[in-house]
């Protein structure tokens, strides 16, 4: 299947943590400590059990001491006891400190992902929204009981060594059997290592699909592109599936190996055991304790290995991640300046841009929007007139030559504070889930209600209004659903409006509106951009009015630019567009000059 998610470059391993990871696990080294702490005794708890049956065997059960059987019993139900506590004390420091743990990357992951540079993004929004969900991985390894096995894994030495103090060389049984178990686990991690990157990948893949047509839900039907996502979804389902059998078959291999292990070191010790109760160096009693803590010794390692599998995916997780939190990041460089009461001055410089794995959208483009100018960017589709507005708002870096506000290039920049006083409706309409006030005010500071009602007027939102129930408080669901396409722009339009920006930048503001919406809209408009600088990127005419400029973009470059009659002239020449769009006749200016 054509698979987006490929250029997320799925890899395994990952040789170190990073900071995003390590601080936060750094910041709950009390907590661990306390985990290891209870780990010490639940694991010497565990010891007495088999010094217990050694007592029985070897003073008890000789000297029939029901006495002390029963004062033994007493020892090891306090025994029990404790080790209940400890073991619930143990999972909830595991669970709290993987709460904090999964508190802090998820917010730091998420930030991440708000300031990465768009041409970092790699992936669909559905492998994307998958990799977030990896998130979830990483928590359940740091939050589970993964971690309290890891420390069990140094107590296997205490057990060797009480097995020695007991037994004397019976240890050399699971001494020679520990090896094996980790070599048995040593070897099949690498292949569970790109299982698991695999599984991830065919995961993702599945992801796309869903979410692609979740989203797209009303155009699949209407469209009947249905059979086709069914195929990419069957195939993705099945991909996934084949990987995820081969994961469980290496890991339940893994897993049966250690436990072979374990009985081996059992067995092992019993073996050797008779030889040394014939030489009368261990009692029956020792034997006993002895092959009990040989499975011990083993015990932990078997655990490891059954979590092999989770800690390839673990690593495949964290590996993904980090490469997102790796990726430059708007926050990475210097771009700390405050625009301040911008002046509203645009310049392109000689820019040119390209858009990752895409053909040249801007070419050598150079022009120069004084403070308080309007001006509109006419072209046909695909000239590049969208991009300029990405630059203007440094979404985008240019490759070449300097994208300048108030004469600062535009990346350094604060990025919210540079968004913030340029009012921006793009071209494809986003609303949130939330309310109609929510999503006109955003949250940003200084949008009070007085505010938002100002910018819905203007932008006509406040007419329609009165016919929606709730109002402003009207829920939508995510994208604006429940709303017609001209009231989702009327609301994008009063959120670029509001709080009066400076400069407005608005890409096709009323393709989505009747003309008389749209005439009413601009009669409203021409008060309130009296002292902004406005661009407008537009196919349509009636626009035009509000403007002093007209800039003609044609295939990443400036075909005309000049005083709006003039250039209007120019392209109208002997043939007029009448259909009140300007393109057409762009065009056919584009195609004389
Ligand atoms: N995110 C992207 N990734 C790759 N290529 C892109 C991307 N966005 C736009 N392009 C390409 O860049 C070129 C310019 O696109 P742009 O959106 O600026 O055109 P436009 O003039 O705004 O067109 P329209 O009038 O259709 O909105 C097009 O050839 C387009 O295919």
């Amino acid at each position: 299947m054509s698979d987006t998610t490929n250029d997320l470059d799925i890899r395994g391993r990952e040789p170190r943590l990073a900071p995003w990871l390590a601080q936060p696990m750094r910041a709950n080294r009390p907590i661990y400590l306390r985990v290891a702490l209870a780990a010490l005794f639940i694991n010497l708890f565990a010891l007495t059990t088999s010094l217990f049956t050694m007592t029985v065997y070897d003073r008890v059960l000789p000297n029939n001491a029901t006495e002390s059987l029963i004062a033994l019993s007493i020892g090891m139900g306090f025994v029990i006891i404790f080790d209940i506590v400890l073991k619930l004390l143990r999972g909830y420091f595991t669970d709290f400190a993987g709460a904090r743990v999964d508190r802090s990357i998820g917010s730091s992951v998420f930030g991440r992902l708000l300031s990465l540079r768009l041409e970092n993004r790699k992936g669909s929004t559905g492998a994307l929204t998958g990799l977030m969900r990896e998130l979830e991985t990483l928590r359940d390894f740091f939050a589970s009981a993964t971690i309290a096995s890891i420390v069990d894994v140094p107590f296997a030495l205490i057990t060797l060594a009480l097995i020695f103090v007991i037994g004397g060389p019976v240890v050399l049984v699971p001494i020679c059997i520990i090896p094996l178990v980790i070599l048995s686990g040593w070897l099949l991690q690498p292949v569970l290592d790109r299982l698991s990157a695999k599984a991830m990948k065919d995961g993702l893949g599945k992801q796309s699909v869903l979410v692609e047509t979740i989203g797209g839900l009303e155009t699949v039907k209407a469209s009947g592109a249905a059979p086709m996502l069914e195929r990419r979804w069957d195939a993705a389902l099945q991909d996934h599936a084949s990987v995820s059998m081969r994961q469980r078959l290496v890991s339940n291999l893994a897993v049966t190996l250690a436990q072979a292990g374990q009985m081996m070191s059992y067995i092992g010790v019993v073996i050797v055991g008779v030889s040394r109760i014939e030489t009368g160096d261990l009692s029956m009693g020792g034997l006993l304790a002895c092959s009990i803590l040989a499975g011990r010794a083993v015990a932990p390692l078997t655990q490891l290995t059954q979590l092999l599998s989770r800690m390839a995916a673990t690593r495949t997780a964290y590996a993904q991640i980090d490469r997102m939190m790796q990726a430059e990041s708007e926050d990475n460089d210097e771009r700390r300046l405050d625009p301040g009461a911008m002046r509203g001055e645009l310049e392109l410089r000689d820019v040119s841009f390209t858009y990752p794995g895409g053909a040249k959208a801007l070419d050598g483009v150079s022009f120069r929007i004084e403070p308080g100018e309007k001006v509109a960017i006419i072209g046909r589709v695909g000239s590049g007139k969208s991009t300029i507005a990405r630059l203007l708002l440094g979404l985008y870096a240019a490759e070449e030559g300097a994208v300048l506000v108030d004469g600062t290039e535009v990346r350094q920049f604060e990025p919210h504070a540079l968004r913030a006083r340029i009012g921006s409706a793009m071209q494809e309409t986003v609303l949130f889930s939330g309310t109609v006030r929510d999503n006109i005010t955003l949250s940003r500071p200084g949008i009070d209600d007085d505010e938002m009602l100002r910018a819905a007027r203007l932008s006509g939102t406040h007419e329609f209004m009165a016919a929606i129930p709730n109002g402003y408080e009207r829920l939508l669901a995510d994208r604006g659903e429940g709303l017609s396409g001209g009231q989702r722009q009327s609301i994008a339009m009063a959120r670029a409006l509001a709080g009066s920006p400076p400069v407005l930048l608005l890409d096709e503001p009323t393709s989505a509106m009747d003309t008389q919406g749209e005439a009413q809209l601009l009669d409203r408009l021409e008060a309130e951009i009296a002292d902004k600088t406005m661009v407008v990127i537009t196919h349509r005419t009636p626009f035009l009015r509000l403007v002093d400029r007209v800039i003609v973009v044609d295939r990443g470059k400036i075909i005309a630019d000049g005083k709006r009659d003039a250039v209007i002239a120019r392209l109208r020449g002997p043939a007029a567009a009448q259909d009140g769009n300007i393109t057409t006749a762009a065009l056919q200016a584009g195609g004389k000059s």
